[in-house]
């Protein structure tokens, strides 16, 4: 049967990044595999067209679709609009709807670009690490928030707040998702937090361990969020598979790829209960260089990989597509962010040319 893809650019370097993808997905297509795939806004585009960051259509579409695609959204254009239009409440809404609570967020050192990162090579070569991020929840979503006015001790001010909340439900979930990624991987799990100043984290750190009675083989540490952060610089290939909130996964990620040498090199994988996903690399719309072919293609050509194995259940496409992201790395071909000595400098078109000659 034919499965269905639902593509959302977005704005920024997402159309760029997309067309790449979208060449990939023609080849895998005019090679026999039954996809098809429409399009749909979201983000500012959909801001611009319908006022909506998260158009109704687009909803219906993703409703339909058997996986879906994202490249990313925003740009400081939409900074000032009402907070219910920017267009990272579209991304919010999207993940929330699809309920895609585990974000999977593989940081991979290829070994022809271990002198693309700034840490020495010794502390980076080799590593494989996953990132086990709650998307549904946390600070990102909790109510009450806002800026409204209140008399504080200073008087009458503005005052901004949000509210870090978690149930057991989200975490324990989120919980069995990332045991059951670490039973695939190393069995072994580290869960961190902020246990020692934050409530709803104390009970994320007592939820995972209550869920690890039911993960006899997998070993589960812990560890604060501050000391996680210079962990992850200092001696990453101490970890295999992380798991941890909204917020602190959302950052400490984005660290994580800069030991694969760039942002621009991490997709992810978002899942809901049944394995159906959205997939999108980590990074943003990267407004400063958007329209000028220097974005890097490959977190979001190998985030299509991550939608065929995950949720279309297509291995062997999956592999290929992974296959051919490593022969062009190996061939020398290098966008702008991930240069080393000798690469042959590249732009995000040619690079997805690179990868499609390989397929
Ligand atoms: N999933 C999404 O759609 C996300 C959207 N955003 C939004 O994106 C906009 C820009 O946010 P920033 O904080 O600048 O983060 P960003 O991830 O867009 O960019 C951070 C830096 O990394 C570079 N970069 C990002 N992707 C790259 C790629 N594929 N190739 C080469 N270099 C790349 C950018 O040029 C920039 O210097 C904001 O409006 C933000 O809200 C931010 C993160 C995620
Ligand atoms: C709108 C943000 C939550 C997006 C982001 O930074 C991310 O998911 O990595
Ligand atoms: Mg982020």
């Amino acid at each position: 049967m034919t499965q269905n893809i639902l593509l959302l650019p977005g704005d920024g370097i997402g159309p760029e990044i997309m067309a790449q993808a979208v060449r990939v997905l023609n080849k895998l297509k005019t090679d026999g595999l039954d996809i098809q795939w429409d399009t749909a806004l979201i983000g500012g585009c959909a801001v611009d067209e319908t006022g909506n960051p998260f158009p109704e259509e687009t909803l219906k579409k993703c409703r339909a679709a058997d996986a879906v695609l994202l490249a990313a959204v925003g740009g400081p254009q939409y900074d000032s609009l009402p907070r219910e239009q920017r267009p990272e409440r579209g991304l919010l809404a999207i993940r929330k709807e699809m309920q895609v609570f585990s974000n999977l967020r593989p940081a991979v050192v290829y070994p022809e670009l271990v002198e693309a990162s700034t840490l020495k090579p010794e502390v980076i070569a080799g590593l494989d690490i996953i990132i086990v991020r709650e998307l549904v929840g946390d600070i990102y979503f909790g109510e009450p928030r806002g800026i409204e006015q209140r008399v504080t001790e200073n008087g009458e001010e503005r005052v901004g707040f949000n509210t870090m909340i978690y149930n057991e439900t989200e975490i324990r979930r989120i919980a069995h998702s990332a045991f059951k990624t670490a039973q695939k991987r190393n069995k072994k799990l580290c869960s961190v937090d902020k246990m020692n100043v934050l409530e709803a984290t104390q009970l994320w750190r007592d939820v995972m361990i209550e869920v690890s009675a039911e993960y006899p083989d997998v070993e589960l540490t812990h560890m604060l969020v501050d000391n996680a952060a210079m962990q992850l610089v200092r001696n990453p290939k101490q970890f295999d598979v992380m798991v941890t909130g909204n917020m602190f996964g959302d950052i400490l990620s984005d660290a994580a790829s800069m030991l694969t040498g760039s942002i621009g090199m991490l997709p992810s994988a978002s899942l809901d209960a049944n394995g159906k996903g959205l997939y999108e690399p980590i990074h943003g719309s990267a407004p400063d260089i958007a329209g000028k072919n220097l974005a890097n293609p490959l977190a979001m050509i190998l985030s299509v990989a991550m939608m065929l194995r995950h949720s279309l259940n297509q291995t062997e496409a999956a592999d290929r597509v992974d296959n051919a992201v490593k022969a062009v790395l190996a061939k020398g071909y290098r966008t702008g962010d991930i240069m080393t000595e000798g690469g042959i400098k590249v732009g995000t078109v040619e690079m997805g040319g690179a990868v499609l000659a390989e397929m």
